[in-house]
């Protein structure tokens, strides 16, 4: 299971890419949809839930929730899905999540990998590296909801858990599987923090703990599963005529650069915070009047609305008696998700985990199937809506992807 809906596709796409059928439900799913994939006959299912800023409880309860449909469609190993930049908060949600799946599953030893090399995430001396920089001294530190400002993984954890958190150094993993199986054993604690630089150390790991019930990480431990033969076909995926929009609620780095880039060539707004809190629905409306005459002009061409393109954009509180930015910002993108698919849009790229999840839930697809990929662990997917409109999806992790995808990411569906 992951906490956000981007995360989901992330690991779903790694997956995809050592070749297990894989599918994402959208939340936790129901008997009828547990039926469904058990005809589908899937290797692997990803359970997309948005619990990463949430009460600490409610992140308990959906996850504990996600486990216990995932084992009565017959799963036996579990991965804990969350970021590959660590984003929590000293309480939680990563270690009240863990503390509650170990405890269901009677797991005594769990690795926490946040590593993923292909995107620049790696762990050295248990130290978090974000495109070489230490976490705290990268762009995360200025993120909106989870603002990281240490790099220490154990140390971000041991507030979060009722369990002692040990690590494992480079050199253990590098001494191969008996010795890294060893120490995982030997490790003081529930937690082992494993270091890895890159997909051969992943190997080792996700090697050594094949036969565990519970690894959590980020999304590159999926790619150290060895690749199994015949992959799925991705470029089977039903592409969905229709116009398209990029919404984008991220503030992370990446997005704002692709949203300079994208500026350039995409007739684009940017959502005034001030002008949603008087009149949301308004604003929407406003917007998709404008997003029509844009694509009756150019069809084909999609149409960027986006959030946030400079730090001096965030709101680090809102003012008395108003509700936070993130909220309303996210009722606006999931707002006009809904208009503009009721003007006819059919494809969307939405950047960032908490937006994906707002956007997807407004949109009421329940399921995910991945087509191409656009970059590490961003793919397309196809999914339908519960009122029978089909829509292609890519939901892109705020730091994820190159700096031209909101144009060139649409080329995968020509
Ligand atoms: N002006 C703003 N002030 C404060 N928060 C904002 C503002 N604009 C957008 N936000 C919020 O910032 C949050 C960004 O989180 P989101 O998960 O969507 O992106 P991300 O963290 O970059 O992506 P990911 O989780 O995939 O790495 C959203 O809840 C969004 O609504
Ligand atoms: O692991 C990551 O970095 C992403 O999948 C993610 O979770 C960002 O929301």
């Amino acid at each position: 299971m992951a906490d956000d809906f981007t995360g989901a596709t992330d690991l779903a796409t790694n997956w995809v890419a050592r070749g297990l059928r894989t599918s994402v439900t959208l939340g936790v799913p129901s008997d009828e949809q547990l039926a469904d994939l058990r005809v589908a006959g899937m290797d692997a299912v990803v359970v997309a839930l948005k619990t990463r800023t949430a009460p600490v409880a409610d992140a308990v309860r959906q996850s504990v929730a996600a486990l216990d449909a995932l084992r009565r469609l017959g799963c036996e190993r579990f991965y804990d899905k969350y970021c590959s930049t660590f984003d929590s908060t000293p309480a939680g949600n990563i270690g009240p999540v863990a503390d509650a799946l170990a405890a269901e599953l009677g797991a005594d030893k769990v690795v926490v990998v946040p590593s993923f090399p292909a995107t620049g995430r790696t762990v050295y001396q248990g130290h978090l590296f974000v495109g070489g920089q230490l976490l705290s001294e990268s762009s995360m530190r200025h993120h909106p909801l989870t603002p990281m400002t240490d790099s220490d993984v154990a140390a971000l954890l041991r507030p979060q858990t009722t369990h002692r958190v040990a690590t494992v150094p480079l050199q253990t993993v590098r001494a191969g599987a008996a010795a890294l199986r060893a120490a995982i054993d030997a490790a003081e604690g529930t937690y082992v923090v494993v270091d890895a630089l890159d997909e051969s150390d992943l190997a080792i790991i996700a090697e050594v703990t094949s036969g565990d019930p519970l690894v959590t990480g980020g999304s590159g431990l999926a790619l150290g599963l060895p690749a199994v033969a015949d992959a799925p076909a991705t470029d089977a995926m039903p592409v969905t005529a229709g116009h398209r929009a990029v919404l984008a609620g991220s503030a992370s780095s990446a997005t704002r650069g692709q949203i300079a880039d994208a500026r350039e060539q995409l007739a684009h707004h940017k959502l005034d915070l001030a002008a949603l809190r008087a009149d949301l629905p308004g604003e929407v409306a406003r917007l998709t009047a404008w997003a029509r005459e844009r694509w009756s002009r150019a069809p084909g061409e999609p149409v960027l609305v986006y959030a946030v393109d400079s730090l001096d954009d965030l709101e680090k509180a809102p003012p008395a008696g108003e509700r936070p930015a993130s909220e309303v910002m996210e009722e606006a993108l999931a707002g006009c998700a809904t208009a503009f698919a009721e003007a006819g849009a059919r494809q969307f790229l939405v950047a960032g985990g908490e937006t994906s999840g707002s956007v997807v839930q407004a949109l009421d697809v329940q399921r995910l199937e991945l087509g191409p990929s656009l970059a590490p662990g961003v793919s397309w997917a196809h999914g339908t809506a519960a009122d029978g409109r089909a829509y292609n999806l890519a939901l892109k992790s705020g730091n994820f992807g190159h700096r031209d995808i909101f144009t060139a990411g649409w080329q995968a569906l020509a």
